[in-house]
């Protein structure tokens, strides 16, 4: 249980600050949040769901005594509330953004003589969708979160945050912020404008039509999907790493012309070593099906009658189109009556069949 009553600000309470904020109101026991945004409906909303504890209509003094203050807004307004919020650091503020590039923020505090209290933080974790009806308490679980500390923040808050992630179950990383935005110029920035050109280029050549629009399939939906994410967001993100960009996607044209070489000159065994390779490296990726961040959606279940037991579970399961990936009763020494273990395929069917048996009168647990 925590004693003290810890206080967490938020300014921008969308996607990110909002499953921030209720990855920590589910799991602080003792906390006070308060929030400001331009989306006057999200923030009530987030009032009502209990998110929050109190909706600010402007940066003032009830910014005053925070533990922790999350900036969650795009990056370039995330560089100005920096400097707004100034006036209310206090001596144990932890000050940190949530943003998608870090070298000028980290730089932008150290010139602004805050180094001291802020730290840079980047979760390596979003979706294409945006605003609070999107947030979810889970979105950290087990994705990389990044801090970049300046050269003046002190062990202790970085000890700090390092907590805070592991309570809200992300895997913290700290690097320099100018590696961080090297890399993520290359796995996430770059990607993000390939993928809105491609959607670019088949709109351009579209059929009269529309043909390539009515047929796209999985392959051209699949590298897409994040074309459909905040323009605003986007905007800015290449405003600010503007440098790392510009290097990356040379890099990447002429890995087009290589390839384009490949093609034209009918060079069948490099295009198969091209694909090839880039098979087994992507193969290799750490996901989320397996390796150190293999995320496991499952359940135990207390059963007294095994053979009726699980068929009814299944059948109550599927009434509630809860798909399951596996089922099957465990013995080990840990439960030695037994327990069911049902395996999901996401966090959200967890939870709704979590609910489902509870209502049925079975004893559910997570481990
Ligand atoms: N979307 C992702 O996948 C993702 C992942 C990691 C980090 N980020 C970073 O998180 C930050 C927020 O992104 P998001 O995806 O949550 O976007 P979002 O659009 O869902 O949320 C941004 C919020 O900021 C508010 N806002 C905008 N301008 C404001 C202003 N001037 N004053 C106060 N509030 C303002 C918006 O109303 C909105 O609620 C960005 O800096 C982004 O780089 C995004
Ligand atoms: O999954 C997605 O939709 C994302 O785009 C998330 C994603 C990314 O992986 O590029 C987007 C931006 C961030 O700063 C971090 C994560």
């Amino acid at each position: 249980m925590d004693k003290k009553i810890q206080k967490f600000a938020f300014v921008g309470l969308g996607l990110i600050g909002g499953s921030l904020a209720k990855g920590i109101k589910k799991n602080y026991q003792n906390t006070k949040i308060i929030a400001y945004d331009t989306n006057e409906n999200d923030l009530k909303k987030a009032l009502t769901d209990g998110v929050i504890d109190e909706a600010k209509e402007t940066i003032d003094e009830s910014f005053k005594g925070c533990d922790f203050i999350f900036l969650c807004a795009p990056v370039s307004v995330n560089n100005d509330y920096l400097k707004a919020l100034i006036p209310y650091l206090e001596e144990k503020t932890l000050i940190t953004d949530v943003g998608s590039v870090k070298g000028p923020i980290v730089e932008l505090a150290t010139t602004l003589g805050i180094g001291g209290s802020f730290i840079g933080g980047h979760p390596m974790t979003g979706s294409e969708k945006s605003g609070f009806e999107s947030a979810k308490e889970h979105l950290f679980e087990n994705a990389y979160y990044i801090l970049t500390p300046t050269a003046q923040t002190p062990a202790d808050k970085l000890e700090r945050y390092l907590t805070l992630l592991t309570r809200i179950r992300a895997l913290p990383k700290v690097m320099e912020a100018s590696e961080h935005d090297f890399i993520t110029g290359t796995i996430s920035h770059l990607p993000h404008v390939v993928a809105a050109s491609l959607v670019h280029l088949v709109e351009d050549t579209d059929t009269k039509e529309q043909l390539m629009k009515e047929m796209a399939a999985g392959g051209f939906k699949d590298i897409t999907r994040i074309a459909s994410s905040s323009p605003a967001m986007w905007e800015q993100i290449c405003l600010l790493n503007q440098e790392n960009i510009l290097k990356v996607m040379t890099r990447y044209i002429e890995e087009l012309e290589k390839i384009k070489d490949l093609v034209r000159e009918a060079d069948g065994p490099a295009l198969f070593q091209f694909f090839e390779e880039a098979k087994t490296y992507r193969s290799d990726l750490i996901d989320d099906k397996k390796g150190a961040l293999a995320k496991h959606y499952v359940i135990y279940c207390d059963l007294s009658d095994e053979a009726g037991g699980i068929a009814s579970i299944a059948t109550a399961l599927a009434s509630q189109r809860i798909n399951l990936k596996n089922i099957g009763i465990v013995h080990n020494r840990e439960f030695e009556e037994g327990v069911l273990r049902i395996e999901f395929y996401d966090h959200d069917s967890r939870t709704a069949a979590y609910q489902v048996l509870i209502e049925m009168g079975y004893e559910v647990y997570e481990r």
